[in-house]
């Protein structure tokens, strides 16, 4: 097996999906007389969130949606940012509202979260949302686990009895990454820092999920021979003095071992903001009773 066919291209999957929601939009637009509405909310000044933003917008706007982008100063109150999702919430024209995280220290992400429509809720992070997750509702699925699960099914196609290890447990990646596979038959394990010996779990997996924020954390020798690793982590180190970006894996070492494996850029980062537009395609045809065109 050659290096390039283990790779999983998570920018070209994202491309053919966002191609073919534009598809979509447009034939609701022709037949259906609407157009499916995003709104980001942005609080303050963080570097990465600002272009996670503007590429939200951008992509939005190429998938013929409409965009509502609100950028308020670092000093906003969480009453302020309350009444923001309420005025959203009653908004016809928007149908999916996410405010992009993290947020300054004054405001409780999880309080904006839950005051968001749950059907308006096109990050998924809704408590609602997370209930139906762990009970089979028809919910809004978190984009970036959801990403990840997409890009799993069509490199193994059934996931049924393979044993998934995923490594972190936030509210936002690893509870609902696990919660996916668990839906999909998986025999699933959750490791986190109080795990008691991390490289011996992931030795048995067949499916490795890297959700930590550690620069290279697992190492590529514990990958067992032929597993699919996914490597939801982003992270900014510095080598010889210049900036780069690498994943939760030690890319280099575990390429060859793994039958498949995301890189980082160009990995799981891309489906997160196409599973976004999806979310946001489905809530709009949920909330005008319209079926979901093929
Ligand atoms: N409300 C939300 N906030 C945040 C989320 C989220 O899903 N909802 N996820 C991340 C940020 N994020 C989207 O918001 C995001 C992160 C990374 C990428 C991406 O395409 N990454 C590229 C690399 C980009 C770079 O150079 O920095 C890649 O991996 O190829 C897209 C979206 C936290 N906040
Ligand atoms: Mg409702």
């Amino acid at each position: 097996m050659s290096d390039s066919s283990r790779i999983i291209d998570g920018k070209a999957f994202a491309e053919k999906l966002r191609a073919k929601i534009a598809e979509q939009v447009a034939f609701l637009k022709e037949k259906h007389g609407f157009t499916p509405g995003l709104a980001v909310v942005l609080v303050g000044e963080d570097p990465a969130s600002k272009v996670y933003v503007r590429n939200k917008g951008e992509q939005t706007k190429a998938a013929g949606m409409a965009s509502f982008e609100y950028k308020l100063p670092d000093t906003t109150s969480q009453a302020e940012m309350l009444a923001l999702i309420d005025k959203l919430n009653k908004d016809p024209n928007v149908n999916g509202i996410l405010c992009q995280l993290p947020v300054p220290k004054q405001i409780d992400p999880q309080a904006i979260i839950n005051a968001i429509d749950p059907d308006k809720d096109v990050d998924g992070f809704h408590v609602v949302n997370a209930g139906k997750l762990a009970t089979g509702g028809e919910g809004l699925v978190p984009c970036t686990p959801y990403g990840c699960l997409l890009l799993l099914k069509d490199r193994l196609g059934d996931l049924a009895g393979k044993h998934a290890v995923v490594i972190g447990r936030s509210n936002i990646v690893g509870k609902p990454m696990a919660q996916l596979l668990l839906n999909e038959s998986c025999t699933v394990t959750i490791a986190h820092s109080k795990t008691k010996d991390l490289p011996d779990e992931v030795r048995r997996a067949d499916i490795v999920v890297a959700a930590v924020g550690r620069p290279e954390m697992v190492k590529g020798d514990w990958i067992k021979e032929g597993a699919t690793v996914i490597d939801v982590g982003i992270n900014r180190i510095e080598v010889n003095g210049k900036g780069k970006l690498v994943g939760d894996v030690e890319y280099a070492t575990a390429l060859p071992r793994a039958a498949g494996i995301t890189p980082v850029p160009g990995g799981v980062g891309p489906m997160t903001i196409g599973l976004l537009l999806r979310n946001t395609l489905v809530a709009a045809c949920r909330q005008r009773g319209v079926k979901l065109p093929d």
